[in-house]
């Protein structure tokens, strides 16, 4: 399910093959000179896929890096240091690593423009360095010295080349790894990622420090090409471009970062020719990179969405005729649940308490927002193997209980306990892999990945496909290579929650995760959920306003109004309990089956957005 793609990579380095063969023979050197420049551009483009492409981070100092590389390069040149030149490439790569992760340590707290700022900062300061200080060996003259076998033009194209397909093979691989996805969740929303129990920190630190590594190289691969470096090779006006360039192509793509590194060494010939200032082409890149941040996509990012959706049509609608008219028929005749694949296959991952034993155990807990209780005092209890439901008008406090016990909002009173064990000093990512995961009111999944990949990040370990079938049949979801990108809002929650379960959680604690379904997949998913702790071995806690899925799923109910308990129990008895009935739907006299989101407007509270600081992961 996450093997890299045999057949591109083939294509792929049969292409590198050809291009090894076919320029140092067929070209002059003028043309192998600006391919090797192509080549290198391409390097440094990697970079930027990984930081910009991938994590979303705005980094404008890939140059900077860039240089570090160049720098020990011809440092290590200067004092014939031993090794040689491929030595010093990964010694001048490696040297960038440090301050790429000394970059990183602000955009732990800083994000977006604010970061950029600061990368930016770091780049002119480079620069400013760079123009006082000579790189080692210029006022020397001592040419970098290129290994014995690459030493003409033709051959370190080559040597280029592979250097170039080494490291996009590595992120290739790098990327179907569970650090290479959580970059595309923190493109997204950090707190998605963070409830995935993925460490914000570590990952953004981790893209900083790849990225720093792969400009290091190329940098080093540069001085190597032009012998002798100077600061105006790795200006500002430079990063800026490229940085451009990086946004409107998406260089996270191996075709964008080809186009990149060709795009950028052949602007500048065509500038020259046109007899128009470099600048101009920088300045046309970075008009161009405003488009694409106002649409939010690469142009590679679109070609390849394109393609994989046409793709993803082609087989849901095999789906669709492979199951018939049943699909359509109208909500009141959907069955009693009838999961299409066999029972549970798959032991829970995590052990559980014995059955009836308190699993998630909050006591006292009280949240203040200013002078607004959110919550007061609130005790409640998720044994294991139970479905228990969370209700009440809005503004009643249920999201800010999920928010709470799953540690994105801190300073509270009170105690959460998982599994017996005191969790109230943990950050939302350690909680989430020490077994307690949620899903959000508003569903953020990065349209890009698949179904599959998605429930991977969920789950936080590799995940069979014989498994994630099981989840997504039984959530009712299209088949895993469906992308993100065209699943309905009503399904992505079910894939939130399925990729919820996939972790194999203590406790999943879910919030309204029928928003968006119709009466009839509503009740079957909360007759899903109900098999949810016999079958895979998690219990749940359950914030909804559907009372219909409400009664289908749960065994257990406890009701909040303005932050207190009002009520708790066995479902039907606190369902018909008129006190529940009046402070919910408003009176006693209404039907307990009436959805219960038409009078929150009574209790005059708030709705909408999760109720979060952001995440401290
Ligand atoms: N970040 C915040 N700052 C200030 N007040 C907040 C914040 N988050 C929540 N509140 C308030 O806390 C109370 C509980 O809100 P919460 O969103 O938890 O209710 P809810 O029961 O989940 O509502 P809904 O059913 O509409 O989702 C409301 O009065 C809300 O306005």
């Amino acid at each position: 399910m996450s093997a890299i793609n045999v057949r591109s990579t083939a294509i792929g380095l049969g292409l590198a093959v050809a291009a090894c063969v076919a320029v140092p023979a067929l070209l002059s050197s003028y043309w192998i000179y600006l391919a090797i420049t192509a080549v290198v551009s391409g390097v440094i483009m990697q970079s930027y896929g990984v930081i910009v492409g991938r994590a979303g981070v705005m980094s404008l100092c890939q140059w900077s890096f860039a240089a570090i590389g160049a720098w020990v390069v011809m440092r290590l040149n200067l004092s014939d240091a031993p090794g040689g030149f491929l030595l010093w490439l990964l010694l001048g790569g490696l040297a960038a690593v440090p301050v790429g992760v000394a970059i990183g340590l602000p955009a732990l707290r800083i994000r977006g423009v604010n970061l950029a700022v600061i990368t930016f900062g770091f780049a002119v300061s480079a620069d400013l360095v760079l123009n006082v200080n000579q790189f080692p060996g210029t006022s020397e003259l001592k040419t970098v010295a290129r290994p014995s076998m690459f030493a003409t033009n033709g051959r370190y194209f080559i040597l280029a080349v592979i250097v170039f397909t080494v490291l996009a093979i590595g992120l290739a691989l790098l990327n179907r790894t569970r650090l290479g996805m959580s970059w595309l969740e923190l493109r997204h929303s950090e707190r998605a990622a963070a409830a995935h129990g993925i460490s914000v920190a570590r990952s953004k630190l981790a893209a900083f420090a790849i990225s720093a590594f792969i400009a290091g190289i190329g940098g080093g691969l540069l001085a190597g090409q032009l012998g002798l470096v100077v600061s105006s090779n790795f200006s500002m006006g430079q990063s800026l471009a490229m940085f451009a360039m990086a946004i409107l192509i998406g260089p996270h793509n191996i075709e964008g970062a080809i186009m990149g590194g060709v795009m950028g060494a052949i602007m500048a010939t065509i500038m020259d020719k046109l007899k128009l200032p470099q600048d101009l082409g920088g300045m046309l890149f970075g008009v161009l990179a405003i488009f694409a941040l106002r649409s939010g996509i690469s142009q590679t990012d679109m070609v390849r969405a394109r393609k994989r959706e046409r793709a993803a049509r082609g087989l849901l609608d095999k789906v669709k005729d492979a199951t018939g008219p049943a699909d359509s028929a109208p909500a009141e005749a959907t069955p009693a649940v009838t999961p299409a694949v066999t029972p549970a296959v798959t032991p829970a991952v995590t052990p559980v308490a014995a059955a009836g034993e308190p699993c998630l155990a909050v006591r006292d807990l009280t949240v203040r927002f200013g002078k607004v209780v959110a919550l007061d005092s609130v005790d409640l209890t998720v044994p294991a193997g139970s479905v228990v439901g969370l209700i009440g008008p809005n503004g009643a406090g249920k999201s800010t209980f999920i928010a709470t016990v799953t540690g994105f909002v801190s300073g509270y009173e009170g105690a959460v306990e998982l599994d017996g064990r005191p969790i109230d000093k943990l950050t939302p990512s350690v909680r989430a892999r020490r077994g307690l995961r949620r899903t959000f009111q508003t569903t953020v999944i990065a349209p890009e990945l698949t179904q599959y990949e998605y429930l991977t990040i969920g789950a936080g370990r590799r995940l069979a496909k014989a498994e994630a079938d099981e989840l997504l049949d039984f959530f009712g979801c299209p088949p895993g290579e469906v992308p993100v990108s065209i699943v309905d809002v009503g399904t992505r929650r079910l894939l939130d929650v399925a990729a919820a379960i996939a972790a194999r959680p203590k406790v999943a604690l879910l919030d309204e995760p029928a928003a968006g379904q119709s009466a009839a997949e509503s009740l079957l998913l909360g007759r899903r959920l109900a098999q949810v702790p016999e079958r895979f071995g998690v219990s749940i806690l359950l914030v909804e306003h559907d009372m219909e899925l409400v009664r289908a799923a749960c065994s257990q109910v406890t009701v909040l109004d303005f932050g207190h308990v009002i009520a708790s129990g066995p479902t039907e008895a606190v369902l018909e309990d008129p006190a529940v009935m009046a402070a919910y739907l408003g009176t006693a006299d209404v039907p307990a089956d009436v959805p219960a989101d038409v009078p929150g407007a009574e209790t005059g509270a708030e709705t909408g957005a999760e109720p979060v600081a952001e995440p401290t992961a």
